[in-house]
């Protein structure tokens, strides 16, 4: 037996103190990117992400409506494991099949919807243009468009139909889809159009390109794509029937898979990377984990881990630390792994990226993980509180709420943990709701705009200056106590906790 002699600590334990700030040293100066996958020192990883996010191989959060949104946002979803192979394999296809700028159309009707249907539909989902096609699938046959400007409630009558009041196919601009995305973009600023449809030759909707997003990707533009402009998605495997899961995602075009465990230390996840590497040398990229120590990276790098992510029983859906005992405050475990890894790069040549998985609970939490080493974060509650994420929204007295559970709890009926013969009886996780918070771009842009003013305060523009000079301390919990005593909050701030 052995006790560590710290104390495990978590990052709301500590503050960055800033260093000094030099004139070049400005918001918009500041690059978040960070790379994914294993690399020579000094050299750039294959697969870089522009954003230092990817959201958490959960089933309440990783869905393709998400992980479009996130490579929008420059970061990278990882599509859940705790599903059948060709239906998770199904839902890396339909990211795929995305390219960036041209996208499935979420809200579409069929022509003998009426009007007060239509009028429901944009309504929920906060939209002004619906797509009509045959079946009211996003690729039924193409008839028209429909927007709140084509009638109101007070002169047309409700109950008519969509095709009484809908702008037919005939009188609108539309694509092939040869189309180039720039192309496309011209069409919309040249017709002032709001909605491109791309048609295919046999009259079908295959795509819709959008100013909206024309205007998000100004504002944001970063977007995680591979070399055919699609967007970058990867996926959860395990180590069970990985033999014919990783195939099926490989197919299906994941560009970086991630083994999906509470605890990596073992010799099952050596036996997918050996076998990974065995099959397909480096042209299958794999991350590994969770390891809360520098012997579980030693252990995971030197099998061939693209990257290794930490973090063991501090995730806000966790009782891991209750059920089995096992786990480590998540800074501490960040710390003792960012040590290792830059040891392992000393010794190797060989930079294996480290992900901290879990545990953030407000965005300063971000910025403190990252200040410790960490290159990325994989969330999980932050993701799940968004309009994208897969979950239900439901309503509780006045307030909105997504659904959230852990991987390890009863609901999510973890195949790997409660299908095999000698069945782990016992949850791992709780399900449970979190408050919803709009749509994933708005949230993301506050997010990184707090952690690009914390990096300016230390005087560091890339991750990397800010891993190597940044300034931590510890904080008394007195002094977090007397933070806003005695101040009674007229309204919670905007962008404040998360
Ligand atoms: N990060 C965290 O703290 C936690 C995460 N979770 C999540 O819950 C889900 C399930 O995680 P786990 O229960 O750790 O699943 P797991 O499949 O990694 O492990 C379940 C059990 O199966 C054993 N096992 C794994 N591969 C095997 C093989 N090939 N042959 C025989 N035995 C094998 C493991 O030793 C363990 O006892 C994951 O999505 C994980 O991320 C659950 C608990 C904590
Ligand atoms: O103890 C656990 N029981 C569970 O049921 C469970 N499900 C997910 N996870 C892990 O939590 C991470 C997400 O954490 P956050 O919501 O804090 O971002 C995820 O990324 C996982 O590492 C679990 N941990
Ligand atoms: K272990």
């Amino acid at each position: 037996m052995q006790i560590l002699s710290e104390i495990s600590r978590t990052f709301g334990e500590y503050l960055l103190v800033p260093n000094l700030t030099t004139a070049n040293c400005t918001p918009e100066a500041v690059d978040l990117s960070a790379p994914l996958t294993r690399h020579p020192v000094g050299e750039s990883a294959q697969i870089r992400i522009a954003i230092p996010m990817v959201s958490a191989v959960m089933e309440a959060v990783s869905s393709p409506r998400l992980a479009i949104a996130i490579a929008q946002a420059g970061g990278l979803s990882f599509v859940h494991q705790n599903q059948p192979i060709a239906q998770q394999a199904e839902m890396v296809a339909a990211v795929k099949r995305n390219k960036a700028g041209f996208r499935h159309s979420e809200i579409n009707i069929r022509p003998t919807a009426t009007l007060a249907e239509v009028a429901a539909l944009l309504e929920q989902a906060e939209r002004d243009i619906a797509v009509v096609t045959d079946d009211g699938s996003p690729t039924g046959r193409f008839l028209g468009l429909i927007s709140l400007r084509d009638f109101h409630p007070q002169r047309h009558d409700l109950n008519a139909g969509v095709e009484t009041r809908m702008r037919a196919k005939a009188d609108l601009v539309v694509a092939p889809p040869t189309i180039s995305l720039s192309e496309a973009n011209t069409l919309l600023w040249d017709q002032r159009l709001d909605v491109l449809p791309v048609v295919d030759n046999q009259g079908r909707l295959a795509s819709v390109v959008l100013r909206r997003d024309y205007e998000l990707h100004k504002r944001f533009r970063n977007e995680s794509v591979d070399d055919d402009k699609r967007f970058r998605v990867g996926a959860g495997v395990n180590t069970r029937d990985y033999r014919d899961r990783i195939p099926a995602l490989v197919e299906a075009g994941a560009d970086i898979l991630c083994l999906d465990s509470s605890d990596g230390y073992s010799v099952y996840q050596s036996d997918v990377l050996d076998w990974v590497r065995s099959t397909y040398g480096q042209n299958v990229r794999i991350g590994a984990g969770n390891v809360v120590d520098g012997r579980g990276f030693r252990y995971l790098a030197d099998a061939g881990a693209d990257f290794v992510k930490i973090g063991i029983g501090g995730g806000s859906i966790c009782i891991t630390r209750d059920a089995k005992g096992i786990g480590r405050g998540q800074a501490s475990a960040v710390l003792d792994v960012v040590r290792e890894r830059d040891r392992y790069a000393g010794e190797t040549g060989e930079y294996v990226p480290l992900c901290s998985d879990g545990g953030i609970l407000q965005d300063s939490h971000m910025a403190i993980a990252l200040a410790f080493g960490a290159d990325f974060l994989m969330l999980g509650r932050y993701f799940a509180r968004f309009e994208e994420s897969p979950s239900a929204l439901v309503r509780v007295d006045d307030q909105f709420f997504k659904e959230y559970w852990g991987e390890g709890s009863a609901r999510a009926r973890n195949a790997a943990r409660y299908g095999q013969a000698s069945g782990l009886l016992f949850e791992e996780g709780v399900d449970g709701y979190v408050p919803y918070a709009g749509r994933l771009d708005e949230n993301v842009s506050v997010t990184l705009a707090k952690i690009k003013a914390t990096m300016v305060s230390c005087g560091s523009i890339t991750l990397r200056q800010f891993h190597d000079s940044a300034t931590l301390v510890e904080v008394s919990h007195q002094s977090f106590l007397q933070n806003s005593q005695d101040i009674r909050l007229r309204e919670r701030p905007s962008g404040g906790r998360t």
